[in-house]
């Protein structure tokens, strides 16, 4: 069975004292998280090590950056780097971000240098991907997310694509309200699915938890995370409101 899992991701939002407030919230609520799944804070980079502090011990619960840059250290004025992030404890980080991809001009070869770094420093990459609308509406979102995974992923070996957690976030759904139907979503992630077994062979294609993001609620995750090929979600604005991101995780299957 693959690791069923609820992420957040705070974007820009939130002061420290906020932030603090919001996670001990929920982690008071949402008091174990049990074995096969894992909760997953992404909080802005000046609060990853106060937000490490509050979950201490607690099984299942990580904290993630939202970036990394693709160096390790050096003169990049203003760039995070897997080392910084692991000085204070934390092991996991989003890449590619529809965000990052579309303000910062941040290309598939740029991220597969990210995906190397996290991978070569033992931080897990949350890899996300999808398209925009207009590629929807051209009905070559199939072609598109194939070509983002092959051009940051495919050069990975079998051992360290199980490492990574890939986020199938279509941007049309991202902040919209409008959520993909839990059949379009399905459709496009056993796709990639399949597209990662073209690769890598079944077995391993079965290992990867693939989340889905854009406006899941907590209306909608059941259904969702209910798809075969759906492993959780990747959750923005409902995740700065404490009781729907703890019903969130209580969809996870
Ligand atoms: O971008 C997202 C998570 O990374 C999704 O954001 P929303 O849940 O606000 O649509």
């Amino acid at each position: 069975m693959r690791t069923q899992i609820a992420a957040a991701n705070w974007k820009m939002n939130l002061t420290l004292q906020q932030g603090q407030d919001l996670l001990s919230n929920i982690l008071s609520k949402s008091t174990s998280v049990r074995e096969g799944h894992a909760v997953i804070f992404a909080v802005p980079a000046p609060y990853l090590q106060a937000a490490k502090e509050i979950v201490g011990d607690r099984q299942n619960v990580y904290i993630s950056a939202q970036n990394i840059y693709s160096k390790v250290s050096g003169a990049y004025t203003g760039e995070l780097s897997v080392e910084m992030i692991k000085s204070v404890g934390v092991y996991h980080s989003l890449i590619g971000h529809s965000e990052r991809r579309d303000y910062f001009g941040e290309s598939n070869q740029f991220l597969a240098e990210k995906v190397d770094i996290a991978l070569a420093n033992d931080v897990t990459p949350i890899f996300c991907l999808g398209e925009s609308l207009e590629i929807r509406e051209s009905g070559k979102q199939n072609e598109f997310v194939a070509t983002q995974l092959e051009e940051s992923l495919f050069h990975l070996s079998a051992d360290q694509i199980t490492k990574v957690i890939i986020a199938y976030e279509p941007i049309w759904a991202i902040g919209t309200g409008k959520t993909a139907s839990s059949e379009q979503a399905e459709e496009i992630q056993k796709f990639l699915r399949e597209h990662l077994a073209s690769k890598y062979g079944q077995a391993i294609s079965d290992q990867i938890s693939i989340l889905y993001g854009g406006s899941v609620k907590p209306g909608n995750a059941k259904e969702l995370f209910s798809q075969p090929d759906i492993d959780g979600g990747l959750v923005g604005g409902a995740s700065l409101v404490a009781d729907d991101f703890v019903a969130i995780i209580d969809a996870l299957n």
